[in-house]
């Protein structure tokens, strides 16, 4: 199998760039000698290459979390949050090291990527606090003599599989809650980004999580997780990514019955009340919408804009989306890196050629200026309609499409005109506006004047096809327990307890 080393020499800690799997706590190659090689996305070089473990290699993993899940659950609840803690130490300490890995294989600026590990640190300490709080209840008994209760026991073998524009947090915020309940995991990251999947694994292994506990296996995707879904074993899919493979995923987990929770795409509105500051919702909307170079699922996709403030509002956007820096995301004083591949490349400009072709004004947005060939330079398209790809699909790029409204009733009919219904950001100071458009907005999430939305307190998730299942929050961890409901009777005179 190759290897390079290229990225390692840049590490304080050499031994976070790992180029095998790890299975059953042990860095593994691919039997069948196949690899795929991992580009760097802002210059095309490579960075490194993985393996493709074979199908009997995936049920090796399987077998290993199946055995070491005996053990995990056994463990105490404080037991668990001790290692669990101890990796949130190990991730906040390798800080840097895991930032420096998220650039060069994920193409966002090394400030974002501190910010991420940051962010992904935080459901780990999160879930290590809540693995101590899933109660069961004690239920008033209907029965004589009777005592009824829950208890909460862990679903068993969970998999995980990630998407390569959040690849550290969006294994954590899964796989901490997972391994907090007392579940063992298999997680497939996306093959573009799987260098900080494999860090997370060599810090979990130094924070004491036993082997079998935490595999990050790698592989054909498709492969992997019709493997993965038909194993009766494993008990519960979890997975981000798009709506497409989502839905795929829930029909091969049909087979075996698995608790699946799925946090699927995005097309958020980002609506502007006639009250606003144009200034001040137009520079929040840039920041909306060009974080991770609008490859985020919150990124606001459509931006609706009282038609009293239209005009100035995209002045504003204009002159701030202007001031935006595009290049390598090592460099300083980056704003936005390189897209994640050439295809992701094409598809923006499709859905702007599109946009354009069907009478949307294109503002800004001069793509001979792109620094190279995986990137794209933010657009502002004006004049948007609902006939347009910009409208319909989750651009996942730094396109931004504007579009005016007359009244909150045509508003709310436009933010609710689409499959998905993730995230939706409302900026007004009416509270009856606000209040509203918060019942009204069919979005799993709704943020008022405030760009920030997330964090591990934070109930994470979609309606409509935009997911099942929230993470995060105090309820994150019960897509990986199960209620067991008990009735012990006969127990004597018990009745009122
Ligand atoms: N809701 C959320 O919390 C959230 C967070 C991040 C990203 N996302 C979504 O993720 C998408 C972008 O990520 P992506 O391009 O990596 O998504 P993707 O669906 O292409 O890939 C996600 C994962 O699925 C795997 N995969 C790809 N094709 C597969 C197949 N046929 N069968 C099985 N597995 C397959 C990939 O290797 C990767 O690990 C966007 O739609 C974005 O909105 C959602
Ligand atoms: N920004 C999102 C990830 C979506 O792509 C998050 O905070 O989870």
């Amino acid at each position: 199998m190759k290897l390079t080393n290229t990225l390692s020499t840049m590490l304080d800690d050499p031994r976070l760039f790992r180029q095998h799997a790890y299975v059953n706590g042990k860095w593994t190659h691919g039997d069948g000698g196949r690899e795929e090689t991992v580009f760097d996305p802002a210059t095309g070089e490579v960075i490194g290459y993985i393996p493709w473990l074979e199908a009997h290699q995936i049920r090796e993993a399987v077998d290993a979390a199946d055995a070491a899940f005996v053990h995990w659950r056994a463990l105490r609840a404080d037991e668990r949050a001790e290692r669990l803690m101890a990796w949130h130490d190990l991730l906040q300490a390798h800080r840097e090291d895991l930032a420096i890995i998220m650039t060069l294989e994920q193409g966002k600026p090394l400030p974002d990527a501190r910010g991420e590990v940051e962010y992904g640190a935080s459901f780990v300490r999160w879930f290590a606090e809540e693995g101590k709080r899933t109660f069961g209840e004690t239920i008033p008994s209907h029965i004589p003599n009777a005592a009824l209760g829950t208890l909460k026991e862990p679903v068993g073998i969970a998999t995980l599989i990630t998407p390569w524009n959040f690849p550290l947090a969006m294994i954590t915020r899964k796989a901490a809650a997972a391994l907090a309940a007392g579940c063992t995991v298999v997680v497939k990251p996306a093959g573009e980004t799987p260098f900080s999947a494999l860090a997370l694994a060599e810090l979990a292994e130094r924070a004491g999580i036993p082997a079998g506990v935490f595999n990050v296996v790698l592989g054909e995707p498709a492969e992997v997780s019709k493997i993965l879904c038909a194993e009766e074993r494993v008990k519960a899919l979890s997975f981000t990514g798009s709506t497409r493979v989502g839905r795929l995923l829930l029909e091969q987990s049909a087979q075996t019955v698995k608790r699946v929770s799925l946090e699927l795409g995005g097309n958020a509105p980002f609506i502007v009340g006639p009250d606003m500051d144009p200034k001040e919702a137009a520079f929040a909307a840039v920041a909306a919408k060009f974080q991770t170079a609008g490859q985020d699922c919150l990124a606001a996709n459509r931006i609706l804009v009282h038609e009293s403030i239209h005009d100035e509002f995209v002045e504003h956007f204009a002159e701030r989306m202007a001031a935006l820096t595009v290049g390598n995301g090592m460099e300083s004083e980056v704003d936005l890196g390189p897209l994640i591949h050439r295809q992701a490349v094409d598809k923006a400009a499709a859905i702007v050629d599109d946009a354009i072709s069907r009478g949307a004004t294109l503002v800004a947005g001069d793509q001979t200026r792109a620094p190279g060939e995986n990137f794209f330079m933010p657009v502002l398209l004006t004049g948007v309609t609902p006939q347009m790809k910009v409208w319909r699909e989750e651009n996942f790029a730094p396109v931004a499409g504007v579009t005016a409204y007359r009244d909150d009733d045509e508003v709310i009919e436009m933010a609710n005109d689409t499959e998905y219904g993730l995230a939706a950001y409302v900026y007004t100071h009416d509270i009856r506006r606000i209040w509203k458009l918060l019942r009204a907005l069919e979005y799993g999430m709704v943020s008022v004047n405030s760009v920030k939305m997330t964090g591990p307190p934070v109930p994470f998730g979609g309606v409509k096809q935009s997911g099942l299942g929230r993470e995060g929050g105090i309820t994150g961890i019960d897509e990986y327990l199960e209620t067991k409901y008990y009735c012990l009777g006969a127990l004597g005179s018990v009745s009122g307890s």
